[in-house]
């Protein structure tokens, strides 16, 4: 299924999330897409098969897509997807929306084929990662698209418990933007040490790409990889003893980690 010709799609919201699944879909060549998103800035996703209508009631008339994704804020899921459902015979519900589970989106889409997902953004140059469940009753095939489309912009784990899409929104979904806080953090310790301000951004920059592409590239695990660093008394060790104190980033991630997750919980129930 990955690489055959998707089917035409209806995306609701081409923001951040929706754009980034959007630039995969382009490159797997599909052939028609129409995203429904009311803000100025979408109408920059027009072109080459893409046309961006502000409301469902814009759709073309008779447009019949094999899968609508929803990438609206969850705040926003309630008003955004009333009229979809008429879309649900024809079409597999692909939902990214953080929190929103599939009994809420059957509850929309009566008798529809649902699959709840979560993306993250480095879907935007397709080295995304997503963990996504299908609804009860989801046939093969509309399963197989779903993943799909979810493929075009990097790995996809299908799971069967959807109750694991909360810590996975909190893991690989927000993950990102720990691993950018990473670097801002590295870059303000650089300054503090007297490293000029263009050199310590761009050490605190490098250091981050260039240690994910060594974990890429790499067949060891992470630790081992860290181990590699950490000469026996040397300077890295120091570093390392208060990073690793399970007060500091040990206790720091568990309660970050689990603070989305509960948010993540919070936000199903509205
Ligand atoms: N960002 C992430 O890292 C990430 C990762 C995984 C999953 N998600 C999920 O993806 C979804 C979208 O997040 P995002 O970060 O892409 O948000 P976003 O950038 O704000 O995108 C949402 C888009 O929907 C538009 N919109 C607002 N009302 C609409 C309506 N009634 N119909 C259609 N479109 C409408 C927004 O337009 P305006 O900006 O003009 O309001 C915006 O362009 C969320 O549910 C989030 O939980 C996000
Ligand atoms: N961004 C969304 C949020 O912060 C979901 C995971 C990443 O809620």
């Amino acid at each position: 299924m990955t690489d055959a010709v998707l089917p035409p799609l209806l995306l609701l919201g081409g923001g951040k999330m929706g754009s980034a699944m959007l630039a995969g879909w382009r490159e797997r060549g599909v052939s028609r897409v129409v995203v429904i998103d009311p803000g100025a800035e979408a109408q920059a996703l027009a072109g080459d098969g893409v046309e961006v209508v502000p409301s469902i009631g814009a759709v073309p008339a008779g447009f019949a897509p094999g899968a609508v994704i929803l990438a609206v804020k969850p705040q926003m899921a309630e008003a955004a997807v009333d009229g979809l459902a008429r879309f649900a015979g024809e079409a597999v519900i692909v939902s990214i929306m953080a929190g929103i589970t599939i009994n809420w989106l059957a509850g929309r889409f009566p008798g529809g084929a649902i699959v709840r997902a979560m993306p993250n953004t480095p879907a935007a140059v397709r080295q995304g990662i997503t963990v996504a469940v299908a609804g009860a009753g989801v046939a093969p095939a509309r399963r197989a698209l779903a993943e799909a489309l979810l493929g075009a912009v990097g790995d996809v784990a299908m799971v069967d418990d959807e109750a694991l899409l909360d810590p996975v929104t909190a893991v690989s979904g927000g993950g990102p933007a720990y691993v950018f806080l990473l670097v801002e953090l590295l870059e303000a310790a650089a300054l503090e040490q007297g490293i000029p301000a263009d050199l310590a951004r761009r050490l605190a920059r490098q250091t981050v790409i260039g240690s994910a592409a060594l974990l890429a590239a790499s067949d060891q695990p992470a630790d081992a990889l860290r181990r590699a660093v950490t000469s026996p008394k040397g300077t890295t060790e120091r570093a390392l003893a208060v990073l690793m104190d399970d007060a500091a980033w040990p206790d720091a991630m568990r309660r970050a980690i689990a603070a989305a997750t509960a948010r993540s919980r919070e936000l199903a129930s509205g």
